[in-house]
Parts: C-alpha cells; sequence; structure tokens
C-alpha cells in the first residue's frame, strides 16, 4: 500500500520519535510504500529512516524552495513548484493518509486532506494518530462541528482517530483501507 503521512519537521523528543519509529518500522515490515514530503529534517527523517530500515520504498514529495533538503537516497523524488502542487501530488499518490503529530504544516496538510474528502474529491481512508493524545483537542472539536451540525458528512466517513500505528495500519488494512 502506498501510505501517505503528514507529520513534523521538527526535532522531538523520545515521546514523539519512538512512536514515530515504530510506525514506520510496521510499514517497512509489511512492504509499503511511504509517500512523504521527502525532506530529511525532524519527525519525517525519523520515519523515512525507519521505513527504509526496515524495507519499505521511500517516495517523496518536495517543494521546489525546500528541494535542497530533500533526501537524496529515496526511491522516488518528484519536486513540485508549489505546496497546493504538492498536496495534490502527495494525495494522488497515496493510498491512504496518517497525520502524525505534526505543527502548522501538518494541520494544513490534514485539513485540506479532510475537505477534499468532505466534497466526494477522493475516497482514501484519513487516519489521525493520536500519539500522546496530541490531536484530543482536534477530535473535541471535530466532535462539536458534528454534534452542531456543521459536518454535512458523519464524522467517521471523514477519519478514524487511532491511538497507536498498530491500530492505523489494522483499519488501514481492513475493510476501510479497500474502499
Ligand atoms: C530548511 C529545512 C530543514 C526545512 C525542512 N522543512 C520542511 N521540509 C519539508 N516539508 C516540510 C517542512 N516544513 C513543513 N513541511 C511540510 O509540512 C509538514 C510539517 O510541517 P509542521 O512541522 O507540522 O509545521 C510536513 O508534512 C511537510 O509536508
Amino acid at each position: 500500500m502506498n501510505i501517505c503521512v503528514f507529520l513534523s519537521a521538527a526535532d522531538l523528543d523520545e515521546r514523539y520519535t519512538r512512536p514515530a519509529r515504530e510506525f514506520a518500522e510496521l510499514l517497512g515490515k509489511g512492504g509499503h510504500t511511504l509517500v512523504w514530503g521527502g525532506s530529511e529534517s525532524g519527525l519525517m527523517k525519523v520515519v523515512a529512516d525507519g521505513v527504509r530500515r526496515s524495507g519499505g520504498r521511500l517516495v517523496g514529495v518536495s517543494v521546489d524552495f525546500l528541494a535542497q533538503v530533500a533526501r537524496a537516497d529515496a526511491d522516488e523524488m518528484v519536486v513540485t513548484r508549489d505546496l497546493a502542487e504538492r498536496k495534490a501530488e502527495l494525495l494522488a499518490r497515496a493510498d491512504a493518509v496518517v497525520i502524525m503529530v505534526g505543527g502548522a504544516g501538518t494541520l494544513d496538510e490534514a485539513t485540506e486532506i479532510l475537505e477534499l474528502k468532505k466534497h466526494g474529491k477522493h475516497t482514501k481512508p484519513v487516519v489521525l494518530l493520536n500519539t500522546e493524545g496530541f490531536y484530543d483537542g482536534l477530535k473535541q472539536q471535530f466532535r462539536r462541528m458534528e454534534a452542531e451540525g456543521f459536518l454535512p458528512v458523519p464524522l467517521a466517513d471523514l477519519v478514524f482517530f487511532a491511538e497507536d500505528g498498530a491500530g492505523a495500519l489494522e483499519y488501514l488494512l481492513g475493510p476501510a483501507g479497500s474502499r
């Protein structure tokens, strides 16, 4: 499966690097391809290193102004003109999307992917990986949107909240992943 992972480009501590490494190992050992932003920084590097070490493929989609920090040994590396094109390319190359912990960049990617799904522009499974309860607040916000009529589709049709990497992969490899 080609799994697009959005996550932080920041250097983080063990609370976040350990689960990222574990998820990467599951991806690699499962023979999956990591589709990611192509960068060699922070958690993005941790996951790419882990996938590579455990036998998975790496497909990067970088962007013009970050191309100089793109990973040199990826199996494939695409460089797009801008961030909008990059998001479209990442989605096009993915069978599923996993959103791990991250900052504004990750949130931007997550909301765009969910918004496109809301409008029926794609039907790919999307998982929010809630490491350390990082997305508890976002989950609460989405639940409120759903309860108060802000979402035209059930929240469960948009996104699955997984508590760990194993739960995320189990979901993607189940019936939801083959839709
Ligand atoms: C100069 C240097 C080392 C830049 C590295 N910085 C980056 N490299 C690649 N993608 C990035 C970078 N910063 C943000 N992104 C994009 O935004 C997300 C991470 O942003 P954030 O750290 O969550 O907010 C990633 O999924 C990625 O697609």
